[in-house]
């Protein structure tokens, strides 16, 4: 059989490990998926670099189009990132034809509805494992291996570069900007890494598996987005006194509100407590724990980020798709796991209808009554206390700390709560709040 023809664009971190692989492992490759799979050509802006890294083994231009309009080539990779060229290109390969493999996140959390109807009408797969936690083959997961359950909620470490900041600034004392620096040197971050450490990238991931796991469509609009900048090493220190870690989840479940269906959808710092597997997720490894009712939880770690691991999960949707390209596509794994006629419009709920766990940190006057005022001030927003850890004043200081974890209760309760605790002359400043979730 001829070999299959495939387009690359962009052979930066991830291109450049997808040809590597590619090109290391093509014998076993080819015996997996039945046919050679070669990179007939590729676009990069950086020519000269990208003729190094190619050798002469292809043909390389600077022009994204002459790819997904080459009557040759049957599958198009796409990895530049963003959603300027990125999304032109991807868009002009589907009309010519072209299967398309992509690791973008960003574009398909934002673009992704328009993107799989345009695929559906052309007859071609967009497949994109190497989008949601790199070489983690979760995509593969949740569409396929776990098909047989209703899945009831997905949380995950889907963002290396911030879960390596976290673990560096607490086993090693190192700063935040030391720590992103040194992600960026090994390719974990993002082009702008503003999109890692304020949690968007980890939102354009749990967007995506929100629409697999619960049959919606794509909304990265609806996401809460609270990334990891706002964190203070002090709540890093409490957390743990209490028996808890600290990470940045992204969380995706279904929920009733008042006896209505709604999906949960955030990225937040969150405790859990320290004894989970998730919990001990360390530098830039990710994990995604899903509860299926059939099956219970399960568990996927490995790494999430990197130009191999990642090049891993690329290669692994060209094998996909070289086995599937000639199924009808009917016949073949639908694109967010629902046939596109059996997709629910079960809303994403705004964040003040979210239920979950919180910790509170505050500092207050050393003076009787105070813990009084705040308890009841719980109380009347019906939110009962699990834990509570006070902290005496350093010798000389008159300020205490109060660290409150509460029972679950809706985002609205909390909110109205932590005003009312602010607006006690005993209480200076603001409360810290940080959410918790058991996760079993
Ligand atoms: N780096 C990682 O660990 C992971 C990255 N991703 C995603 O993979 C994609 C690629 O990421 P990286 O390889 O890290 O980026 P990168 O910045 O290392 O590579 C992008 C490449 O695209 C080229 N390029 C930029 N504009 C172009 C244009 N208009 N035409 C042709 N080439 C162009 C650049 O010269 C560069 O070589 C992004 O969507 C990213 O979010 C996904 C998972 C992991
Ligand atoms: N910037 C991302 C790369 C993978 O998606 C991360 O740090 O996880
Ligand atoms: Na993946």
């Amino acid at each position: 059989m001829k070999p299959i023809k495939v387009g690359l664009l962009g052979i930066g971190t991830v291109g450049s490990g997808t040809f590597n692989v590619l090109k290391r492992n093509q014998a076993e490759i080819k015996g997996r998926a039945g046919r050679a799979i070669e990179i007939a050509m590729v676009a990069d802006l950086n020519v000269a670099r990208a003729k190094e890294l190619t050798n002469g083994e292809c043909e390389v231009v600077s022009d994204g189009n002459l790819v997904v309009t080459n009557p040759d080539i049957d599958i198009v990779i796409e990895l530049i990132g963003g959603y300027g060229v990125a999304k032109d290109l991807v868009m002009k390969a589907i009309a010519n034809g072209k299967h398309v493999v992509t690791a973008n996140k960003a574009l398909l959390a934002t673009h992704g509805t328009e993107i799989f109807k345009a695929a559906q009408e052309k007859g071609v797969m967009v497949a994109f494992e190497a989008a949601v936690a790199g070489g983690i083959p979760i995509i593969k997961a949740l569409r396929e291996g776990l098909t047989a359950n209703r899945i009831e909620w997905v949380a995950g470490i889907i963002n290396g570069t911030t879960n390596f900041i976290l673990s560096e600034m607490r086993d090693k004392g190192l700063d935040f900007d030391v720590v992103l620096k040194e992600a960026q040197r090994l390719g974990y971050a993002e082009a702008d890494p503003t999109f890692d450490i304020e949690g968007v990238d980890a939102a354009h991931k749990a967007t995506i598996m929100s629409a697999i796991a619960f049959g919606i469509p794509v909304q990265f609009d609806k996401a809460h987005v609270e990334g990891i900048t706002k964190l203070q090493a002090t709540d890093i220190r409490y957390a743990e006194q209490l028996g808890y870690r600290i990470k940045l989840l992204g969380i995706t479940k279904r929920t009733k509100v008042n006896g209505r269906d709604g999906i949960e959808l955030r990225v937040h710092p969150t405790l859990i407590p320290a004894k989970r597997l998730i919990a001990n997720v360390e530098g830039a490894m990710n994990a995604v724990l899903v509860q299926g009712d059939a099956v219970g939880a399960t568990l996927y770690y490995g790494k999430g980020a990197g130009s191999e691991p990642t090049a891993s999960a690329v290669i692994a949707d060209l094998v996909d798709i070289t086995r599937l390209a000639t199924a009808d596509p009917g016949n073949r794994v639908p694109h967010l796991a629902f046939q596109p006629e059996s997709m629910s419009d079960t809303p994403v709920l705004p964040m003040s209808e979210i239920t979950t766990s919180y910790y509170l940190r505050m500092q207050v006057a050393d003076q009787p009554g105070v813990l009084a005022d705040i308890t009841r001030i719980l109380a009347d927003s019906t939110i009962s206390i699990d834990a509570m850890l006070q902290k005496e004043p350093a010798e000389g200081e008159t300020k205490a700390d109060i660290i409150i974890l509460t029972h679950q209760t809706q985002e609205k309760n909390i909110v109205t709560a932590i005003q009312k605790i602010e607006s006690l002359d005993t209480v200076v400043g603001h409360v810290s709040k940080i959410r918790l979730e058991q996760l079993s």
